[in-house]
Formats: C-alpha cells, structure tokens, sequence
C-alpha cells in the first residue's frame, strides 16, 4: 500500500483483552438458509452476554442493509461480502471481542479467505449442518418456495452450490441436537480454547 504507513498504537489488543477477561475471537457460523445459523448466534450472544462477556454479532441485517447493501448474490458478490465481513471482523478481534458471525458463507475459498484475514488462531468454522430438505420444510422466511417457484434467482441449495465444511472446529446437527445441546457445545470450546473461562462465573 502506497504511502499508508500504519501508526503504531499505544494500547495493544492484549492490553484490551485483559480489562474484559477474555480473548478476542471469531465464531464463524456458515450453512444453509434456514439451517439455525441467526437462531443459534442469537442465543449464543444472549447466554455469552449474561455471563459477562463482551460479544457482538454480525449478521445479514446489519450487514447486508448498511456497509454491504450494494452487494447481490452472484458469486462475485459473495466473495466481496465475505471479505469486508472478515475485515470488520478482524478489527472486532484487534478489540477484544467475541465476535459471532452468522453468514451462508457458501464457498470454501472465500472462507478460507475469512480466515487468512482474520488469523487461523482467531477464527472458530461452525458447520451448522442441516439437510437442504429440512431447510425447504422449515422455510422461515418462504424464500425456498419462491427460489423454488424461480422468483429468486441464484438461491444457495437451489440454483447455486453450498460447499460443506471439510473439517470444521465445531460440527452441529440440528436435527439431532437441539438448541441447548448447540450453545453449550461453542461455549465448552470456547472454554476449552481459553478464550473464556467459565470457571471464574
Ligand atoms: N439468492 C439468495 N441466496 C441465499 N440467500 C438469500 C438470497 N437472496 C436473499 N437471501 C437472504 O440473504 C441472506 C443470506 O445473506 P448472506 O450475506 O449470509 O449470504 S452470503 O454469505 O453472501 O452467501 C439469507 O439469510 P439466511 O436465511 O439467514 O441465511 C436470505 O434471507
Ligand atoms: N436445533 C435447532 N437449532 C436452530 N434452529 C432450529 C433448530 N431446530 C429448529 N430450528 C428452527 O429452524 C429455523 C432456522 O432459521 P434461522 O435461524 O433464521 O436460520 P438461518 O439464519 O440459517 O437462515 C428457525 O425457525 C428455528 O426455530
């Protein structure tokens, strides 16, 4: 970057870090439409935040209506979304805070990207792994039965691919799990991670 020179601050990450008790990270949620992904951030912040920690949640709404609102669903646009998501992510981290973000995030190398942005060791990949058939039942917001009916256009599962996880650091089934198993299951790695520490609550 051309004559960018970047100011070292006085105040470090870890210096953040420490007033809160906590380590600054990513839970990056990525699956289907209608698969929990806003279900299972809303309730993870909600438990997180009772025990005192400092979180925030990024997620369609307040991403794709403000900073991303230019943004479509062809692939392109995916990738860009993706990417100034992991940026404002990684500056959420650099603060300190337990970040959740709830995102199709339907590409391997985009999140993949995710990653290299935020930092491998910052960065927790949730599958939440729901059958494209159980995702059509649920139908939250009737958006499959209009892709279906061919009013939406490059819909994840429908016209354009969702590519699965190969080894995430958390699987979740919603099928076989429900709701509790799952937040119980992020914050015991969480926990495990030494991001938290449930102990001292
Ligand atoms: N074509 C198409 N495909 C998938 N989803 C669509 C589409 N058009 C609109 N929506 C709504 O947008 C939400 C997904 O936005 P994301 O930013 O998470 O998508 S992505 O990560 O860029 O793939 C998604 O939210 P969730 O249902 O919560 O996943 C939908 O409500
Ligand atoms: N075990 C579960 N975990 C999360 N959501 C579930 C579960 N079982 C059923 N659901 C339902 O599935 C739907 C998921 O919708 P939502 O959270 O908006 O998904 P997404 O954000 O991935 O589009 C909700 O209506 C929720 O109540």
């Amino acid at each position: 970057m051309k004559n960018i020179i970047i100011h070292p601050h006085k105040v470090k990450r870890n210096d953040r870090e420490k007033i809160k008790n906590q380590k600054g990270c990513v839970i990056w949620l990525t699956g289907l439409s209608g698969s929990g992904k806003s279900t299972i951030a809303n309730e993870l912040e909600y438990e997180l935040n009772k025990m005192k920690y400092h979180t925030y949640l990024l997620d369609g709404d307040n991403i794709r209506s403000g900073l991303n609102s230019d943004l479509s669903f062809n692939e392109n646009d995916r990738k860009e979304n993706i990417r100034r998501i992991s940026e404002v992510a990684k500056l959420f981290v650099d603060s300190g805070i337990i970040t959740i973000t709830a995102f199709i995030s339907p590409f391997i190398k985009d999140r993949e990207k995710a990653k290299k942005i935020i930092g491998v060791e910052n960065f927790i990949e949730v599958f939440i792994d729901t059958p494209l058939e159980e995702c059509i039942k649920r139908d939250p917001k009737g958006l499959y039965k209009k892709a279906l009916d061919g009013k939406i256009k490059n819909f994840t599962g429908i016209d354009q691919k969702y590519e699965k996880p190969i080894n995430p650091n958390i699987h979740i089934d919603t099928i076989k799990e429900d709701l509790n198993i799952s937040i119980n299951k992020i914050i015991n790695y969480l926990d495990k991670k030494g991001y938290i520490n449930v102990k001292q609550y």
